[in-house]
């Protein structure tokens, strides 16, 4: 018996950092959606917990037991697993990447063994694992312990764009010029997807200006998308992967194959948003 759970990318549409906690950590207000592509997570029943890491991202992934997916088996308990980790996600890609497949493992692992989700929902693992449990559009704040709902969003599609060159977290949080910066405003209601993206132009990533000066390439990215016809283009968590929004499956499939053509070496992959718990 084995059971599978999908690792969907975490993507913040907005990022407000709005002050900083005394453990260094910064407090946020950011509107995280979820989009149909994503790492692959596989358990089967062993004696022994195994991990085998597969798939076309699957180089430079910790297959030791600094990898989130064995950091998350160890949060549940001690039971024994086969785990398979097909990675299609890139890492340190600002993307969530070992979140969610935490998440995922957590998921499976529940069901495997039995058990119940941890109290945490995973928190103990990273600040992004509580928001990909639940892997659905929700309003992230604290330092990414409170999950709010909002409203429903329209229907969307995303192209997902990473340069290939890995940005530390910690170093773009350092490099922010201001940490009480302003609050998001309420997300709207009822607006169709043009409608919802100039909202989201009147909201922000805050660490997208010290992510830029740290790798220059995302203004290249952000250019890319933004001749591809989205609605709009920025990039998501602490980068280097930008996305851009699109009202249609057609648009977006379209903007993919126009961004990969002007740059091959560059990751490009797009999907639905959605819900994937
Ligand atoms: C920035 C965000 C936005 O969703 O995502 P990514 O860009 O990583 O995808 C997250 O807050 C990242 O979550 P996660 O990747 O789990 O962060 P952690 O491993 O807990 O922390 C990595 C480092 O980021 C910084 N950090 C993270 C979260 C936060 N609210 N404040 C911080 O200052 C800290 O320096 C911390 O040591
Ligand atoms: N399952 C995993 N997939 C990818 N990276 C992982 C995993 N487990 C641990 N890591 C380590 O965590 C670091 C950040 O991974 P990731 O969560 O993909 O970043 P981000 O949250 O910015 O998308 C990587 O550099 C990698 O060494």
């Amino acid at each position: 018996m084995e059971n599978r759970a999908f690792a969907p990318a975490k993507v913040n549409l907005t990022l407000h950092v709005t002050g900083q906690r005394a453990d260094g950590y910064h407090l946020l207000e950011s509107l995280v959606v979820f989009v149909g592509v994503g790492d692959r997570i596989t358990v089967a029943p062993s004696q022994a917990l195994g991990l085998t890491v597969t798939g076309p991202r699957a180089a430079g992934v910790p297959t030791g037991p600094e990898n989130l997916v064995l950091r998350a088996a160890a949060l549940l308990g001690s039971g024994g697993a086969e785990i398979t980790l097909e990675k299609h996600l890139p890492a340190a890609a600002g993307i969530g990447g070992g979140s969610s497949d935490a998440a995922a493992t957590l998921r499976a692992l529940s069901a495997l063994w039995g058990v119940d989700l941890p109290a945490d929902r995973g928190l103990s693992l990273g600040a992004d694992v509580p928001v990909c449990l639940r892997a659905a559009p929700c309003l992230m704040s604290g330092v990414g312990e409170v999950l709010s709902n909002v409203p429903a969003l329209p229907a969307m599609w995303m192209v997902l764009v990473n340069p290939g060159v890995e940005v530390p977290t910690p170093a773009v949080f350092r490099g922010l010029s201001r940490k009480d910066n302003p609050p998001m405003s309420a997300v709207p209601a009822g607006k169709d997807a043009q409608g919802f993206a100039d909202w989201l132009a009147t909201q922000r990533n805050d660490l997208e200006p010290p992510a830029r000066a740290i790798a220059p390439v995302i203004d290249d990215v952000l250019e890319a998308i933004s001749a591809s016809g989205g609605l709009i283009a920025r990039m998501s968590g602490s980068g280097a992967t930008c996305f851009g929004l699109f009202a249609d499956a057609g648009s977006a499939a379209a903007a993919a194959h126009q961004i990969k053509e002007k740059a091959p070496a560059w990751w490009v992959d797009h999907g639905a948003l959605g819900s994937f718990a």
